[in-house]
């Protein structure tokens, strides 16, 4: 398992943001040919909602795919709130787990699966958590389900995890070499999760500005 810079880092927090202003557009009816998970789907739609920069790149990681594949998005833009109330909940989970913590313990075991609000790329509308499909769209082999936790999937949801199989493993390698290319950044403990423009994509890429901030509709 990878050791790795986690969301709630101070390093992370620290990356400035040089807003870039692209619009807040839903990917379903700017790109219809673009397939979604219901996994997440909710009422509002606003988790098919991405910054135009980044639809623009998962269009490129879409063309990056070997004949075959396609891409399955299940969540881009999150509201501030939602993303609040993921966290807190993780929180609650894991002080059941482990007993009393430390904050700042407490904010890195956490943000290994849930961003912290203040530094969460989803409400920037620059995350998406995706997983490689086939062409008729049916989700593959990643080796562990969307959103496991390393608790419970034993560290097989870090991207570069060991403890999973090689049909998995070439799934993941399909979908990173793809996302990559296009220029997007991974989180290390999530194989699904991917960004661009945002803080950690700055840290990752060693760009010195993030270029988006949260967006509060
Ligand atoms: C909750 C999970 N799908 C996720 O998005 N995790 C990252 C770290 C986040 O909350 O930004
Ligand atoms: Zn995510």
């Amino acid at each position: 398992m990878s050791s790795s810079v986690v969301m709630g880092d101070q390093l992370i927090a620290r990356i400035p943001v040089d807003e870039r202003g692209d619009a807040l557009i839903d990917v379903r009816q700017h790109a219809p040919e673009l397939r979604w998970s219901t996994l997440y789907a909710e009422p509002t739609g606003a988790y098919s909602r991405l910054r135009t920069g980044v639809l623009q790149r998962l269009r490129k990681a879409r063309n990056a795919l070997p004949p075959g594949y396609d891409l399955l998005l299940v969540e881009g833009y999150r509201p501030y709130d939602v993303q609040q109330r993921y966290y807190e909940d993780h929180c609650s989970e894991l002080l059941e787990r482990y007993g009393p913590l430390e904050p700042d313990t407490l904010r890195g075991l956490a943000s290994r699966h849930v961003s912290p609000p203040d530094v969460a790329p989803h409400v920037s509308g620059a995350a998406i958590d995706l997983v490689l499909s086939d062409a008729e769209g049916n989700a593959l082999d990643m080796g562990t389900r969307i959103n496991a936790t390393p608790d419970e999937s034993d560290g097989a949801c870090y991207l570069d995890a060991p403890n999973i199989t090689d049909f998995a493993r070439g799934h993941r390698d399909i979908l990173a070499t793809a996302m990559a290319t296009a220029g997007f950044a991974a989180y290390p403990p999530e194989w699904w999760h991917w960004s661009y423009g945002d803080r950690y994509w700055a840290f990752t890429l060693e760009v010195q500005y993030a270029l988006y901030g949260p967006v509060h509709p």
